[in-house]
């Protein structure tokens, strides 16, 4: 039989992208499909843009410390400017994925993907079929069926705001909630983080999360645990988050409670693909969905949402299927970093974690104040953490809260990685002065 393709693609995000032109280069015939910008989460409504308001917010924290370095700064920000410019940015990286799709000799198919059968796909009302069709379409932000939710706000308009709020209340205690609490309150919003739970940041390491929620608070984040939003009604002059703690009253009202697969629009009970009780599509080790030429990679299927997995299981995916390839990614010791204020870096096992599964776990810590803010009036501190298998030596987890500690554990990760053990760690030469040379003499 002949297909209009040999790859459909349908999301053109990080997975779907990486997927797409690595396949075209290796000469076959492939189309993506996107129904919204080229990108994805990551580049439009993600890791991107979220950075760049990071990176504008911490200048607040910087010209704190300049101070003491002698600096006199007279600062003065502004919203508009951030906006526009970041909106340049990810217009000039939207340019940027359209001409690596079209160089590589993708054809790129603007609408709204579902099936129609096991071969073909409909996209805003025209047909095409392929051999082999990978599912790419990310994740959207779910908000609890509360009343009032109309009046909430997400990641995905909070990158868009068009004013910058005076308060905001942000619920929910993962990854987006702490990055966007830490990105407002830096830039002067007061803000309340509200979560249902006695410590925010559940799967961290619990001195790694406690050490956080200390500095969030410390640096002026109003963290509110063990409550429940239960409805959101609107105010004179905002909102008021309604919980049995009581009233909780801001200008805006953003919910970080997760994020559900895009599968509910595609059709898969038409053709016949299983999806997992969560909504995301059930893949085995080789990506392949419940139909055997349907393949998934990225947030649609995975358990670690993040733009290098998404990357890795499109890229060695295509690799497997059109080049010989016989790699598969490995989700073992994965660094990761939230971009929080101070930010956290981990790799490896918890502390909990590595007493479930080892018999002899020895921790070490250590805590102290970072060169760079010790003269100023900034007292963030930094927490470093390295958990190791007393009987083997092996260091089964590295993590950090505080400044540079993401930029940090990339490399830690990947020596990790390769069995790292206590006694290599402690023979390497540190870098001084750093942070980071804290973690070879723990
Ligand atoms: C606010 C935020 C910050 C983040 N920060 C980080 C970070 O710092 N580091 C990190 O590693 N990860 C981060 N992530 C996670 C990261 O963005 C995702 O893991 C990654 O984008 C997943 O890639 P993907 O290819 O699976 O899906 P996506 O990038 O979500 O791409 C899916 C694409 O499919 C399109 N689509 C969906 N349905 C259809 C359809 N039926 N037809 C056509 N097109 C469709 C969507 O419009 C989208 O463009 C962040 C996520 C968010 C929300
Ligand atoms: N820096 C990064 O790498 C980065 C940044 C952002 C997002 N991400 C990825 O995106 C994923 C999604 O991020 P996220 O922060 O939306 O999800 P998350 O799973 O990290 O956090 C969701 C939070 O919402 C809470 N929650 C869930 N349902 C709730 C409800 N009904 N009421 C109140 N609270 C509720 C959870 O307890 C949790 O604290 C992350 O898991 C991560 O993989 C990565």
């Amino acid at each position: 039989m002949k297909y209009d393709f040999d790859l459909l693609v349908i999301g053109a995000g990080s997975g779907g992208v990486r997927a797409a032109r690595i396949a075209a280069g290796y000469g076959k015939k492939v189309a993506i499909c996107e129904s919204d910008k080229v990108g994805g989460t990551c580049v439009i409504r993600g890791c991107v843009p979220k950075k760049l308001f990071v990176y504008a917010s911490q200048y607040n924290k910087m010209f704190k410390a300049a101070k003491a370095f002698g600096w006199d700064i007279q600062s003065q920000f502004n919203w508009s400017t951030l906006l526009n410019n970041k909106n340049d940015e990810i217009n000039r990286l939207n340019g940027i994925y359209l001409k690596l799709l079209s160089n590589a000799g993708v054809e790129l198919i603007k609408g709204h993907g579902s099936f129609v059968n096991a071969h073909t796909v409909d996209i805003s009302g025209h047909q095409y079929t392929a051999d082999k069709i990978l599912i790419a379409t990310g994740g959207t932000p779910t908000i609890p069926d509360i009343p009032g939710r109309e009046h909430v706000i997400t990641s995905n308009e909070a990158l868009d705001l068009t004013e910058l709020p005076g308060s905001i209340t942000i619920n929910g205690g993962g990854y987006i909630a702490v990055e966007f609490a830490g990105i407002f309150n830096a830039l002067g919003v007061k803000v309340n983080l509200v979560y249902r739970g006695p410590q925010i940041l559940r799967g961290f390491d619990d001195e790694v999360a406690q050490f956080a929620q200390q500095s969030f608070i410390d640096a002026g984040i109003n963290v509110m645990t063990m409550t429940e939003v239960t409805a959101v009604e609107q105010d004179v002059d905002g909102y008021i988050c309604k919980s049995k703690q009581g009233d909780i009253r801001s200008e805006q009202v953003f919910f970080a409670t997760g994020r559900q697969a895009n599968t509910t629009s595609l059709n898969l009970d038409q053709v016949g693909i299983k999806t997992k009780p969560n909504g995301q599509i059930e893949v085995n080790r080789e990506q392949q969905t419940s139909l055997a030429h349907v393949y998934a990679v990225g947030d649609v299927c995975n358990a670690d949402n993040l733009t290098p997995v998404a990357i890795r299981e499109g890229h060695y995916l295509v690799n497997r299927l059109f080049n010989g390839g016989d790699q598969y990614p490995d989700y073992d010791f994965i660094p990761t970093t939230v971009f929080s204020q101070p930010e956290i870096g981990t790799c490896g096992l918890t502390e909990a974690e590595a007493k479930r599964q080892y018999p002899n776990v020895q921790c070490s810590t250590s805590t102290f104040r970072a060169m760079k803010y010790a003269m100023s009036e900034v007292t963030e501190k930094t927490f470093m953490k390295l958990v190791v298998n007393a009987d083997t030596d092996q260091v089964l987890g590295i993590h950090v809260v505080g400044a540079d500690g993401g930029e940090m554990i990339q490399g830690f990760g990947v020596a990790l990685k390769q069995g790292l053990s206590k006694t290599q760690l402690n023979s390497t030469i540190g870098i001084h002065p750093t942070s980071a040379e804290e973690f070879v003499t723990m």
